[in-house]
C-alpha cells in the first residue's frame, strides 16, 4: 500500500468516528445441522472498507444476512457503531444508518431513474406517505439528483429504468442503497454480470463515495473487490479463516490454493 493511500485512509478513519462501525462476536448461524457461520469474529471501523470473500456456500450472504436482521444468529453478538443490535429488527438497523444490496434487482422498471431513487429517498425520510409530486427546491429532490450523480447517471436521469442497461441498473441500485444518508452499506456482488467497462466504473464509484461510508463488499471478481477494499476477510466454510490488506491476500498461498486456483464462482 502506497504512502498516499495509508494517509487517506487513516484520515479518513479519524474522521468517522471511534465506535466500530460493525463488530461481530463469535457469530454462529446454524440451519439444522448445518452450520452455515461457525465463531465468526470481524471488526469493521468507521469508513473502513472491507471485502468479503470466498468460494460458493462459504457463508457471505449468509453473514449479510445476519448482519442486516434478516436472519437472527444462533449464538454471538453484532454490535452497529458500538450498539448491540444482535437482536433487533432489520428497520431498526436501517435507522441506525445500516444498507445493503442484493444481488436480485429490486427496481421499478416502469418508473424513471429520478423516480425510483426520489421514492427511496422518500421511503427513508419522514412524511413519505404524501401523495404530493417532487416540487424543486424540495431537499429530497436535491438529494436524489447528487445520488444520481455519485452514480454517474445524470444524463439519463428522465430515462425509464426499463430502458437501461443491466450495468446501468446495477449502478442505480448502489444509489438506491445510498439514499437516507447511510453509514455503513453491504454490498452483495455489484460486479455481477458487468462488462469490464462497467466493471471500471463501478470501481470508481465505490472508490469516490463520501469518505465516511464504510462497507463490506462480497464479490467473486478478486480484481474489483482488491481494488475497492482497503481489508479482506477470506470466509471458507463458514468461517474466517484469513485477514489482510489486498497486497497481502492476494500473495497468500492458502489463499490462491483455496480460492484463485480452486475454480471459484
Ligand atoms: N435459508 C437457508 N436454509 C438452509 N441453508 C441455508 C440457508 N441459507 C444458506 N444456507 C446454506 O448455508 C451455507 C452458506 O450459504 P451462503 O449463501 O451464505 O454462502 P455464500 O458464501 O454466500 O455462497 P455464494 O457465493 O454461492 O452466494 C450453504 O451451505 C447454504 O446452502
Amino acid at each position: 500500500m502506497s504512502t498516499a493511500t495509508v494517509r487517506s485512509v487513516s484520515e479518513r478513519l479519524s474522521a468517522a468516528g471511534t465506535a466500530n462501525a460493525l463488530e461481530l462476536r463469535g457469530v454462529t448461524k446454524r440451519f439444522g445441522a448445518l452450520a452455515a457461520l461457525t465463531d465468526v469474529t470481524i471488526t469493521v471501523k468507521p469508513g473502513e472498507r472491507r471485502a468479503v470473500l470466498g468460494s460458493n456456500g462459504a457463508g457471505k450472504t449468509t453473514l449479510f444476512n445476519c448482519v442486516t436482521g434478516d436472519f437472527l444468529p444462533t449464538s454471538g453478538t453484532i454490535r452497529l457503531f458500538g450498539e448491540d443490535v444482535t437482536n433487533f429488527p432489520a428497520h431498526e438497523r436501517i435507522r441506525r444508518g445500516l444498507r445493503r444490496t442484493y444481488q436480485i434487482s429490486l427496481l421499478f422498471t416502469g418508473l424513471t431513474v429520478f423516480d425510483n431513487v426520489y421514492l427511496a429517498c422518500r421511503g427513508v425520510s419522514r412524511g413519505r406517505f404524501s401523495m404530493l409530486r417532487p416540487r424543486k427546491g424540495d431537499t429530497l429532490v436535491q438529494s436524489a439528483y447528487e445520488l444520481i450523480e455519485a452514480v454517474h447517471l445524470s444524463d439519463i436521469a428522465q430515462i425509464k429504468v426499463s430502458e437501461l442497461s443491466y450495468g446501468q441498473q446495477r449502478q442505480l441500485e448502489i444509489a438506491l442503497a445510498l439514499a437516507g444518508a447511510p453509514r455503513f452499506v453491504l454490498f452483495d456482488e455489484p460486479a455481477a454480470g458487468l462488462s469490464p467497462k462497467e466493471r471500471a466504473e463501478l470501481v470508481e464509484i465505490l472508490t469516490n463515495l463520501p469518505s465516511h461510508i464504510g462497507y463490506i463488499i462480497i464479490e467473486h471478481d478478486m480484481d474489483v473487490a482488491l481494488r475497492v477494499a482497503e481489508t479482506v476477510s477470506m470466509m471458507h466454510n463458514g468461517r474466517i479463516f484469513k485477514e489482510g490488506l489486498p497486497s497481502e491476500i492476494e500473495s497468500d498461498p492458502e489463499v490462491q490454493e483455496l480460492y484463485l486456483g480452486g475454480g471459484h464462482g
